[in-house]
């Protein structure tokens, strides 16, 4: 049995006879048995004679079908004849050997491709390594490559910017060349010029020279002749004196037979006559031809020189023209050079031409880009402008504002000075110290933020419960000294303006009170408001006297211990603190009131002061003069009350007008429960003496104020006597209310702003200017308060 090859048409079907194996293998184009040539479209043909007499040694290639109908054969053969079952299963048999060998072919033919397929793929996973690794090794070339690439751009970059140097180099060479060279050929020009003249200098000296060897030719021929001449003249004048002797001779033989030959004579005297003219004439054209002999001499010297110069000067400008040939031939290499440099350097300018018509490529997008810059920089000024003219005006709103913030103040100012006025003379600022450190840590004051109450109100908490109070201003405990002071300076201001002014602390001992009023004179922060006050007053009386004014001040400083007045500025006061400390024998000073409520101490030390130094050192003195004593509430407890005075007399030298102010600063001594204190023996005695007067000035202060009542006990303290006017008249009194913010003093505390209270409360007088002119006493009511 043979396989034939089909046709075209049939290789659909064909295909679709054969198996899903015969078409896998020849997709992969491998053969269906190996040894043998398959055809893609082998197929079985003459199924009879395969199921007959086929050779089944023969190759015979199967379909699946095919397969199929050879294994089910059998299921069909149900003939019972047993010889036709015999050969039909033989041949079934050998079908189905047949049947095996293709099946073991193809898959030997299977092994074979798979192996093939194998080493294909091993083949290809080689070649895909190889080419991983050639690819790698191409990347590192490349790699490589790109470094040496980048290294290679910045060399040329390098080589650029180079370039780029040697190029403005050479360009300031070529310029610089260029200018020697046009110098070089305006030289060589001037040169060739000058070598043209003396070329011309040259012909005309030659042709001077020549004509001068021709005119010396000639004189000398001339010379000749005449030497020949007068050879010719010599030699006949000795001819002629030669005949001269000879007639001479003939004369005297003549002579001697003169008588007898006169006549001859005669002719001979008449010859003799003309041959001394000829002579003569002979001698005389012989001195003329010497003489123009000598000229010619002298011409002929002349020339000679002259040839000589002439010659020299020929010589130099030879000379002059082998240099300048030299020059110009050196002009002429360099020129070469030059030339030679100038063509590099135009090569390299043509090359540096095209970078320079790039760069002005790009320079003209630079100047685009600036000039969009620019277009955006004159939006931004414009904007600028706009924003300034903006600023401008919120500027002027703002001095507007400003000006609208001044009037109101001056307004406000004026409706508290109203208020005062309406209010009375008496105000009262209370200062909260901060805690001390012995303080307990917890504060019982605080201070109320509401609008109305800000910078006014106080608050104090006892036994959980709140008590607030409001005065005229409330200097927590950040407050600094230049803070309060700020607030009272224009009090101070006052006493110069005439006014009586007042300034006392009260509280309780240890709460600030010595602090507020002198606190540390010798630290500018934290001086008190004495040395401020007394600072300020001198510097504003030195300022008024270019307004005309002249102020004379006296200042007297007392205490008030035990009801007692000392004079704080006595000299001698150990005498007098004995004799204080001795009631019997003490001095015993009296305090007066005049018409114009002018208070007078009789022997009280009053100082005349002139400046702020002055009146430092007093209060220095005064301060170690002042009675303090160590309670149990403060180190350094003022044991009495300090008084501080300043009689302030000013007169204006234009309008005649005077001024009579007194500044009363007081530091008063801090009130004390006896329980509390626990003082004995004089600590006893001084606390309750303060207490007393503290309370006289309280029940002052009430009958002035709340009560109206008739009689003002001034009289039961020496504190309130003394300050009498300042409390009952028409002075302008302030009093600091000084509280200690830690808990245990919340009793005093409370006390003292009950107090505060009760006198901010009261209405007391109206506060008087001093002033008189000096026809007229007057009192002017001002007010004037900051
Ligand atoms: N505002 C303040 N800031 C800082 N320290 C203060 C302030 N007020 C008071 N002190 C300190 O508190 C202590 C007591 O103050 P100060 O001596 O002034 O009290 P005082 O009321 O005068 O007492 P006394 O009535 O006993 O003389 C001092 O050590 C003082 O330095």
């Amino acid at each position: 049995m043979a396989s034939k090859r089909v046709r075209p048409e049939d290789a659909s079907l064909d295909k679709r006879r054969r198996g899903i194996g015969a078409e896998k293998m020849e997709r992969q184009g491998g053969a269906a048995a190996p040894g043998r040539h398959r055809t893609p479209f082998s197929v079985v043909t003459n199924r009879s004679d395969l199921n007959t007499t086929s050779d089944v040694s023969e190759a015979v290639d199967f379909t699946k079908e095919e397969v199929e109908a050879l294994l089910n054969e059998k299921k069909k053969g149900n003939t019972y004849d047993s010889k036709k079952k015999m050969e039909q299963m033989t041949d079934l048999i050998k079908r189905l050997k047949a049947c095996v060998r293709w099946y073991k072919r193809i898959e030997e033919g299977y092994v074979q491709e798979k192996e093939k397929l194998q080493s294909e793929l091993e083949a290809s996973e080689k070649k895909c390594s190889d080419t991983v690794t050639e690819m790698k090794n191409k990347i590192d070339e490349l790699k490589e490559a790109l470094s040496d690439s980048r290294k290679t751009i910045s060399c040329l970059e390098e080589r650029i910017v180079k370039e780029e140097s040697d190029k403005l180099e050479a360009i300031n060479s070529y310029g610089k060349e260029k200018e020697a060279r046009t110098e070089a050929e305006k030289v060589r020009d001037e040169k060739s010029a000058e070598l043209e003249k003396v070329r011309d200098e040259k012909s005309v000296a030659e042709k001077k020279a020549i004509s001068n060897e021709d005119l010396y030719k000639r004189s000398q021929e001339y010379n000749m002749s005449l030497q020949q001449y007068n050879s010719r003249l010599q030699f006949d004048l000795e001819t002629v004196n030669e005949a001269l002797k000879r007639l001479e001779t003939e004369k005297a033989t003549i002579v001697e037979s003169l008588s007898n030959l006169r006549g001859h004579n005669k002719a001979l005297q008449d010859q003799l006559v003309s041959l001394k003219v000829s002579q003569d004439e002979t001698i005389k054209q012989k001195e003329i031809l010497v003489n123009e002999l000598k000229c010619l001499r002298e011409e002929l010297k002349q020339l000679r020189d002259d040839r000589d110069r002439q010659l020299e000067q020929v010589n130099a400008l030879t000379r002059e023209i082998a240099r300048h040939k030299e020059y110009t031939g050196k002009t002429c290499t360099q020129l070469d050079a030059l030339m030679i440099k100038t063509n590099a350097l135009e090569e390299t300018c043509s090359s540096q031409k095209d970078q320079i018509h790039i760069l002005q490529q790009q320079l003209f997008a630079e100047r685009e880009k600036l000039k969009n810059a620019d277009l955006s920089a004159s939006d931004t000024r414009t904007m600028f402008e706009e924003q300034k003219r903006i600023i401008q005006g919120l500027h002027e709103r703002l001095a507007d504002k400003e000006f609208q913030v001044v009037e109101g103040e001056k307004l406000r100012k004026k409706l508290h000075n109203t208020i005062l006025e309406l209010k009375g003379n008496i105000r009262v600022f209370c200062r909260v110290r901060p805690l001390l450190p012995d303080d307990s840590a917890d504060t019982v004051v605080s201070f109320p933020t509401s609008t109305e109450a800000l910078g006014r109100g106080i608050e104090l908490v006892q036994s959980g419960q709140k008590y607030n109070f409001t005065f005229d201003k409330v200097f927590n405990h950040e407050a600094s000294q230049q803070d309060v002071f700020v607030e009272i300076s224009q009090l101070v201001q006052s006493a110069l303006d005439g006014y009586k002014v007042c300034i006392f602390a009260y509280g309780q001992t240890g709460s600030g009170k010595t602090y507020t009023m002198m606190g540390r004179p010798d630290e500018p922060d934290l001086k008190g408001l004495i040395p401020r006050s007394l600072e300020q007053i001198f510097q504003t009386s030195q300022s008024l006297k270019d307004q005309g004014w002249k102020y004379t001040m006296q200042a007297s400083i007392l205490e008030i211990y035990n009801d007692t007045i000392r004079d704080l500025l006595l000299t001698n006061r150990s005498s007098d603190h004995a004799r204080t400390e001795n009631n019997a024998s003490s001095k015993q000073y009296t305090i007066k009131h005049d018409a114009n409520g002018n208070t007078h101490v009789s022997d009280l030390t009053i100082k005349d002061v002139c400046s702020a130094d002055e009146i430092s050192s007093l209060l220095r003195q005064a301060a170690q003069s002042r009675s303090v004593g160590r309670t149990q509430m403060n180190e350094q407890s003022s044991r009495s009350h300090f008084v501080f005075t300043l009689r302030i007399s000013g007169k204006n030298e234009n309008t005649e007008q005077q001024v009579h102010g007194v500044l009363n600063l007081i530091d008063l001594a801090g009130s004390e429960r006896l329980s509390k204190s626990g003082a004995t023996g004089d600590r006893l005695k001084e606390t309750q003496a303060i207490n007393r007067s503290l309370s006289c000035l309280s029940d002052v202060i009430f009958a002035l104020g709340g009560k109206k009542e008739d009689h003002v006990p001034f009289r039961n303290s020496k504190l309130t006597y003394l300050l009498q006017p300042c409390l009952g008249g028409d002075s302008k009194t302030l009093m600091f209310v000084n509280i200690s913010p830690d808990q245990s003093s919340t009793g005093e505390s409370l006390c003292s702003l009950r107090f505060a209270a009760r006198v901010n409360a009261c209405e007391i007088g109206i506060p008087r200017r001093q002033t008189h002119t000096s026809s007229s006493r007057s009192s002017e009511s001002r007010l004037s308060y900051g």
